[in-house]
């Protein structure tokens, strides 16, 4: 079911719609249980038991009447009733399958009762039926055992209190410093903030404060983020702000941009109308038949093409030739890839003029979140949307740079700098996310002073060394329960978070973050053992996926009775067709069919089957994830770029993996080794109450068991922040014998 267990609200899923989604107590968003999913999936209405299911029996638990199955199933009722009448009529009720079932939710379990506690009272009279009371859902114990000694929470800096707006209307739940970022709406302008600053919160009272309070028509504006997810929260948090209107404003990512740009404009560069997006695997394949290599081979010039197109790059030798074969391909079947929508873009608006002049006035005055991830061609495209000296407002954080890899450039701050000479330039410095604890920590991993924290000294950072990566996992999943089972955890640590107080957590509250997708596998295994609900996500393209792809074919093979029906009902007929007919996984078809049916009633898609494949190229992994739904989020660090928890445990923190590298890190060269400690800063910071930091003392990796030594990233932060223990030795793993 769905709910708040903070309020003390438990909703049908049907009734959760009825109120939007809002608890009818505090206002804010419900957690969304199995039911809620199962409801909006769900292709017809609730089943009805069929007349000819054979009986069934119900029988309850120990009844201390004799041999249980006997006496429950089989002794008359009368007769039970007459050693205790109470009794009697509890098996009455369980037989009649009278029973009263509340369901679970927001992470309260279930309960089946037998009755209400008023009939409980007046048949007993103040007696009880059983021998043992009747009583509440206790809270787990904390783990005693794997504890260390509570340490005093460390005296550092005291936290500052930011100056209020001192503003009316939508900047007045600013604080000074965000609220003066948002009034500069004329021309360039860079608003730098650390984690957890309110750069989101300042970007969305910005676009509100220009429609209400500027004059500025919604659809003027327009404002650009990474992912397709953080487009959809964006737009949510703009129709909150702005009802009614919130729809008229532009909201892309790079690459929807870049798609809608040439979908208008595409015949120019001699686009056909209908072209698609061809994913990896597509070009992949068409690169290994075109020039008859391995596919290896093809993967590598693949991605290395990538690169190209989103640095602007130019190469002659091999890599270039690639590039030149897979656009002749593109132009000869009418597709483009990823990196295309930008840089193909880019090219229009540079040769168009006009066309650039067009965007221009439609656009006047732009907003680029994440700024700091931005590659050659986003940048340019900022660049030309904007003109030179355009209100064109730029916002993000230089020490969470963590695209690199990717062919985004860290120094665009100082570029922009250069490029707009007029811009001015915000800073936000408070950090209302992290415990005065995390953001010290922080600052020490960047060499930073610290600064700007609006939280006290709390909790410790707990260090753990598990035996291998197993331990580590089952630590993970206990200490979950430890703390879904109650508070006393907090008290233990000496750490107590003012800002949350005593609301109770659930499981979405937690995120596992792993260096590697791979490093996941444990945490699975140790979940599932532990019946914790949880999500794996990863900015990987869902294009190209097993499932999806045997869901697409069956979508085509449709005959013509069936393409008439609805999107999700179409859905739900290939999803059974690639089942039966493909033999394909039911956990992979499961798993397509869950996102292809969020994309198909998501407003860009509209149940429109040719902008679902569209969707489709421009989604990951990770846009799926549902911060609504009551489950772990188990996240690579990239995934969890702009999310927040109260509990963070990072994991592997060993060299090798925290920094990632594929030599010893001591060799990696300098920027690579600057990415990976922004990486671990961005994850250490996703922290708002509790950061655990857990490493292993061995673990599988690379072919070998391997004992790989803490991460070097562990050491700048001072011990006087963390809680450090280790685990009690594990019995020797298992080894695979040499047969010499
Ligand atoms: N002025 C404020 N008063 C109270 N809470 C605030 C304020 N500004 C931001 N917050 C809260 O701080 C948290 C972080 O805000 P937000 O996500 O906007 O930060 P961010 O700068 O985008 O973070 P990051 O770069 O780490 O993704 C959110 O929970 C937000 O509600």
């Amino acid at each position: 079911m769905d709910g708040h267990r903070a309020c003390g609200v438990r909703l049908d899923p049907k009734e959760t719609l009825a109120l939007n989604g809002r608890c009818p107590v505090c206002g804010n968003r419900v957690t969304v249980g199995v039911a809620h999913r199962v409801e909006k999936l769900a292709d017809h209405g609730e089943a009805v038991r069929p007349a000819t299911a054979g009986e069934v029996a119900s029988l309850p638990g120990d009844s201390g009447a004799g041999p249980e199955l006997f006496a429950l199933a089989e002794v008359p009722v009368e007769d039970i009733g007459r050693a205790d009448s109470l009794l009697g009529e509890a098996v009455a009720r369980l037989r009649a399958c009278a029973v009263i079932r509340q369901a679970g939710y927001d992470g309260e379990y279930g309960v089946i009762r037998l009755f209400e506690e008023s009939e409980l009272d007046r048949f007993t009279k103040g007696d009880l039926l059983f021998d043992a009371p009747v009583r509440r859902r206790k809270r787990a114990p904390k783990p005693q055992a794997e504890q260390s000694a509570p340490v005093e929470a460390p005296s550092q800096p005291a936290p500052s209190v930011p100056a209020p707006s001192a503003r009316q209307g939508v900047l007045a739940t600013l604080d000074a410093d965000q609220a003066a970022a948002a009034a500069m709406i004329e021309g360039p302008l860079t608003v730098i903030g650390g984690p957890g600053s309110g750069k989101t919160r300042m970007l969305t009272r910005r676009i509100a404060h220009l429609v209400l309070e500027c004059g500025v028509p919604a659809a003027s504006c327009l404002a650009i983020t990474f992912t397709r997810k953080a487009t959809e929260e964006l737009r949510a948090r703009l129709a909150a702000l702005l009802p009614g209107v919130a729809k008229d404003a532009a909201v892309h990512s790079f690459h929807s941009l870049g798609l809608a740009i040439l979908r208008t404009h595409g015949t120019e560069l001699g686009l056909g109308t209908d072209f698609r997006i061809a994913d990896e695997k597509e070009r992949t394949a068409a690169l290994v038949a075109a020039l008859q290599i391995s596919e290896s081979r093809a993967t590598r010039l693949v991605k290395a093409v990538s690169v190209m197109k989103r640095t602007g790059a130019i190469d002659e030798g091999e890599e270039g030739g690639a590039r030149a074969v897979l656009d002749r391909l593109g132009r000869e079947g009418n597709w483009v890839d990823f990196d295309d929508l930008v840089a193909l873009s880019v090219a229009l608006l540079e040769e168009r003029a006009e066309i650039a002049a067009l965007w221009r006035e439609r656009f006047t005055h732009i907003l680029a979140d994440e700024f700091q991830d931005v590659d050659e061609q986003q940048y340019r495209l900022l660049q030309l949307l904007a003109g030179p000296g355009g209100n064109l407002c730029v916002i993000g954080d230089p020490n969470q740079a963590i695209y690199g890899f990717r062919g985004a450039d860290a120094t665009c701050f100082a570029r922009f700098a250069g490029d707009f000479p007029d811009a001015r330039t915000a800073r936000l410095k408070h950090n209302y996310r992290s415990t005065g604890t995390i953001v010290t920590a922080a600052t020490q991993l960047m060499d930073e002073a610290p600064d700007g924290m609006t939280r006290p000294m709390e909790a410790p950072i707990v260090v753990r060394t598990a035996a291998d990566e197993e331990a580590e996992a089952a630590f993970v999943a206990a200490t979950i329960e430890a703390f879904l089972g109650g508070h006393d955890m907090l008290a233990a640590h000496g750490g107590k978070p003012d800002r949350q107080g005593d609301t109770p957590l659930s499981f979405a509250d937690f995120a596992v973050l792993c260096r590697t997708d791979a490093q996941s596998a444990a945490f699975r295994e140790a979940f599932d053992r532990a019946g914790i609900p949880f999500k794996k996500s990863s900015p990987a393209p869902i294009a190209g996926h097993a499932g999806l792809g045997a869901m697409l074919r069956a979508l085509e093979r449709q005959s013509d009775a069936e393409a008439g029906r609805d999107l999700p009902g179409r859905l739900a007929a290939a999803a059974e067709a690639a089942r039966r007919e493909e033999d394909a996984d039911a956990a992979a078809l499961a798993e397509a069919r869950g996102w292809l049916t969020t994309l198909a009633t998501s407003e860009s898609v509209g149940g429109d089957v040719a902008l679902l494949a569209e969707q489709i190229a421009l989604s990951t992994e990770a846009d799926f994830r549902d911060a609504r739904a009551d489950r772990v989020s188990l996240l690579t660090m990239h995934a969890a770029k702009g999310l927040e928890f109260p509990v963070v445990f990072v994991v592997g923190m060993e060299d090798g993996l925290v920094p990632f590298s594929w030599a010893p890190s001591a060799e990696q060269d300098v920027h690579s080794r600057a990415e990976e400690r922004r990486l671990f800063y961005v994850a250490m910071t996703r922290a708002m109450d509790w950061l655990f930091l857990t490493r292993t003392a061995e673990r599988f990796w690379r072919g070998a068991v391997r004992s790989l030594p803490p991460s070097p990233f562990l050491g700048d932060i001072a011990d006087t922040l963390t809680a450090s223990h280790t685990a009690a030795k594990r019995k020797p793993r298992a080894r695979q014998l040499s047969l010499f």
